[in-house]
């Protein structure tokens, strides 16, 4: 197998480069740079400059390095961005992703990973969020990601393409200091930001119907979550390999906002105690994953802990700040 990772130059793109190549598989990049950063790759892993969305260059790129799966990372991802601009998301990543679909089918490729996310099911009220759950986004980044596995499952079927969809939960951590996320997108570096500027970090929203009132998540060490990519794509290359698989990626356990934030103060040292504002439109109170799936499936399971999350991710943070 060869294997072409999109967003390879990105914070979790890069991790599957690594986690995959340091197993023995041979991956190639693709990214157009807009948020990847090069030096994040293995020195050997080759990295194509350019779009997804261009189909003359995949052909290209599938023909030279000859492709034989593809890992699907390159989207865009904010909840935000595609709240302004949901024309942008759907184009991107439903759009482009028929376009990548359609030169993945024209190759012959048979194996197909895509990156989803727990935005598909929406904020459902249940202790645990398990894949039958029923999927109801709440904004149109969630919307792009259940529209895309619609897509990938209907275009596996009609092609004979293998796929897996992985449904990531709340993402953090780094493998090592030069991987980490420089976007300050998500609550671990929104709250490295505040500290660096001397500023208290800010719950947003104390009075949900949880424990501590604050909103409960499920994180996944990103290492933890690219091996889980390299045991998708190995069980799809496994001989005989067919139909569909879509799972939850996350751990199965529960983390308030103020124990995070808590824990961080922790890390980090010197911490102001957190301000509570008011709650963030769209936020769920709960969302934590059934990891059972996964393990049966995969033969995959975490092995990272909230608190190697916190301090890989802070020691990043202070490489790059
Ligand atoms: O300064 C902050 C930042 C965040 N939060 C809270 O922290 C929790 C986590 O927030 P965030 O890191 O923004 O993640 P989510 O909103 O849970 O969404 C993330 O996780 C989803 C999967 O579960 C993905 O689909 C999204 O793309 C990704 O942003 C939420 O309750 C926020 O309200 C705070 O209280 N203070």
């Amino acid at each position: 197998m060869t294997w072409l990772i999109t967003g390879g130059a990105g914070y979790i793109g890069a991790h599957v480069a690594h986690a995959m190549s340091g197993a023995g598989e041979r991956v190639v990049a693709l990214d157009d740079l807009s948020a990847g950063i090069p030096a994040r790759l293995p020195a050997h892993v080759p990295l194509v400059e350019g779009s997804a969305l261009d189909s003359a260059l995949l052909e290209g790129v599938f023909a030279e390095h000859a492709v034989t799966g593809v890992v699907h990372l390159a989207a865009h991802k904010q909840v935000a961005g595609s709240v302004t601009d949901p024309t942008l998301y759907y184009r991107e990543n439903v759009g482009g992703l028929a376009t990548l679909l359609e030169a993945v089918a024209g190759a012959g490729i048979g194996r197909f990973v895509f990156s989803s996310s727990a935005a598909v099911y929406g904020a459902p009220d249940v202790d645990l969020i398990t894949e039958d759950t029923p999927c109801a986004p709440v904004n149109p980044y969630g919307e792009t990601k259940l529209a895309g596995e619609w897509l990938v499952r209907a275009a596996g079927r009609a092609h004979g393409i293998a796929t897996a969809c992985l449904r990531y939960f709340n993402v953090a951590g780094a493998a090592v200091p030069g991987l980490a996320d420089r976007g300050v997108f998500n609550v671990v570096p929104m709250v490295f930001d505040r500290l660096s500027r001397g500023e208290a970090p800010r719950i947003f929203g104390a009075d949900y119907p949880t424990p501590d009132g604050t909103c409960v998540r499920d994180y996944i060490h990103v290492a933890d979550l690219a091996e889980a990519h390299l045991a998708a794509a190995r069980r799809l290359a496994a001989p005989g390999a067919a139909g569909d698989l879509t799972v939850n990626i996350g751990r199965g356990e529960g983390v308030s906002v103020r124990e995070l934030v808590t824990l961080i103060g922790e890390v980090a040292g010197g911490a102001l105690p957190a301000v509570v504002e008011g709650r963030r439109p769209g936020d769920a109170p709960r969302a934590v994953a059934s990891a059972a799936l996964a393990e049966r499936e995969l033969g995959w399971t975490a092995r990272r802990g909230v608190r190697e999350m916190v301090e890989s991710a802070w020691a990043g943070w202070r490489s790059g700040n």
